[in-house]
C-alpha cells in the first residue's frame, strides 16, 4: 500500500522532515493508526502492518490524552527485529480532529477519530430525518476542520427526493447533497467520484441510518478488507477485531468508529456560528451592533422571526447550541484552572521537600 493511498498528502509530508530530524540514527517508516487497542495501535506502512505501542520518551512527553494517537493519526514508527511488532517515535500534527465528551464531572475530550477530510453525514428520507440533528452534525463538523457532506438514504422509500433534498439546503448552506440507495444503487456513483485517492472520509448519524449497508456498498471489492483480524488476548483466547480504517476501492480512506457513530457535540460559539450563517448576517444588520435579538428596536432577527423567513424551530435550535458552547467554554476553562493550581501545588511541595 502506498503512502499516497494510505492518505498521506503534502499536509504531512511538509512535516516530515522536521519529525523525523531528532530520530537520525533510527530507521523511521511512516504509518497510519487503522485500529487503537488498550495501549496499542495497530499500523499500516508501506511495507506491513505492525502492532505498534509509543516509546518511553513518546509516553514521557505526552500529558494529556489527546498527545496520544488515535484512528488516522499517521506516526513515525521503528521496526522491531523480527516481529510483527512496531515503536511508535513520533505523531504528525492533525488536519482535522474529531472528540467527544466523555461522561464524568470532569469534561474531558476523548478523541474518536483524526485527519478526516469528509465528513459524511448520513441521514435517512423515512423516520430518521430529522433536520435539528442534521444541524448539529453540521456544526460538529465544522468545528472538526473536515468538509461535511450530507448523504441522504433508503430513497427507495420514497417517492420524490425532492422536498427532502431541498429542506437539507435550507441550512446547509454551501454543502453537497447526495441522495443514494443502497437496494437501487441510484446516487451511489456520484458519491464514490467524491471519494477519490488522498482522501479520508469517515460516517456519523444515528443508528439505523444505513451507515453499515453505505460503508459495505462503497467497500466492494475493497483492497483492504474491512473483515476481521484474529489476534490472542492477554490470556490466550482468540478474538476478533475489525480495522476502523479501510482503503475503499474508489481510493479513498473510510474511517468508521464506534465513537465516531455516536458522535457528541463538542462545539464552539464560533462553529455554531459558521452553520447558521443566515442568523449570523441578519445579526449583522440589527440597529445595535451588540444586539441581544431579544427586544431591541430595530432587531433583523426578530424580524425574520415574526415574517417567517426564520422558522422558530432553528431559531431555537441556534439559541440551545449557542447556549450549550457557552457552557462547555466556561467549563473547560474552570477545569484548566483547576488543573493548573494543582500542578503548581505539586512543585510547590517538591521544592519544600528539596529545602529539607
Ligand atoms: N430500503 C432500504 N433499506 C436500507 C437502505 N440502506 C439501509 N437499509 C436498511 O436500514 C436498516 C439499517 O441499516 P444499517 O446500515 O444497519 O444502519 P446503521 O446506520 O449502520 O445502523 P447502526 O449499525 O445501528 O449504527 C437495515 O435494515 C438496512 O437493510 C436502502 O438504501 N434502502
Ligand atoms: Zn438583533
Amino acid at each position: 500500500m502506498n503512502l499516497e493511498t494510505l492518505g498521506f498528502t503534502t499536509y504531512f509530508e511538509q512535516q516530515l522532515e522536521q519529525l523525523r530530524a531528532p530520530f537520525a540514527t533510527k530507521a523511521l517508516h511512516v504509518g497510519r493508526v487503522v485500529l487503537e487497542h488498550k495501549h496499542m495501535y495497530r499500523v499500516i506502512t508501506e511495507q506491513r502492518e505492525v502492532l505498534a505501542t509509543v516509546s518511553g520518551s513518546f509516553a514521557h512527553e505526552a500529558i494529556a490524552r489527546e498527545q496520544y494517537p488515535a484512528v488516522g493519526d499517521f506516526v513515525l514508527i521503528e521496526y522491531m527485529d523480527g516481529e510483527d511488532r512496531a515503536v511508535i517515535h513520533a505523531l504528525f500534527t492533525r488536519s482535522s480532529k474529531f472528540a467527544r465528551k466523555v461522561a464524568g464531572r470532569d469534561i474531558e475530550e476523548q478523541i474518536v477519530a483524526v485527519n478526516v477530510d469528509v465528513l459524511l453525514l448520513v441521514m435517512s428520507v423515512n423516520d430518521d430525518f430529522n433536520i435539528r440533528r442534521l444541524e448539529r452534525y453540521i456544526a460538529a463538523a465544522w468545528d472538526s476542520g473536515a468538509q461535511p457532506i450530507v448523504v441522504l438514504t433508503k430513497t427507495d422509500l420514497c417517492d420524490d427526493v425532492t422536498p427532502f433534498i431541498e429542506q437539507v439546503e435550507q441550512v446547509a448552506f454551501g454543502i453537497d447533497v447526495y441522495a443514494v440507495s443502497v437496494v437501487t444503487q441510484h446516487g451511489l456513483a456520484a458519491l464514490i467520484s467524491r471519494l477519490t485517492v488522498g482522501k479520508t472520509a469517515a460516517l456519523v448519524g444515528s443508528s439505523g441510518a444505513g451507515k453499515s449497508s453505505l460503508t459495505n456498498a462503497l467497500g466492494q471489492n475493497e483492497h483492504m478488507q474491512v473483515a476481521s483480524i484474529r489476534e490472542d488476548d492477554a490470556k490466550g483466547r482468540h478474538t476478533t477485531t475489525h480495522r476502523e480504517l479501510v482503503v475503499l476501492p474508489s481510493g479513498a480512506c473510510l474511517i468508521d468508529t464506534p465513537g465516531m457513530r455516536e458522535l457528541q457535540l463538542w462545539t464552539d460559539s464560533d462553529s455554531v456560528g459558521a452553520s447558521f450563517q443566515d442568523i449570523e448576517e441578519l445579526s449583522e444588520q440589527c440597529r445595535f451592533r451588540n444586539c441581544t435579538h431579544a427586544n431591541e428596536p430595530g432587531c433583523a432577527v426578530v424580524e425574520a422571526r415574526e415574517q417567517g423567513v426564520l422558522t422558530e424551530e432553528r431559531w431555537q435550535n441556534y439559541v440551545k447550541l449557542q447556549r450549550e458552547a457557552a457552557y462547555l467554554a466556561q467549563k473547560t476553562s474552570r477545569d484548566a484552572q483547576l488543573a493548573e493550581k494543582r500542578k503548581w501545588k505539586q512543585i510547590s511541595k517538591g521544592l519544600k521537600k528539596k529545602k529539607r
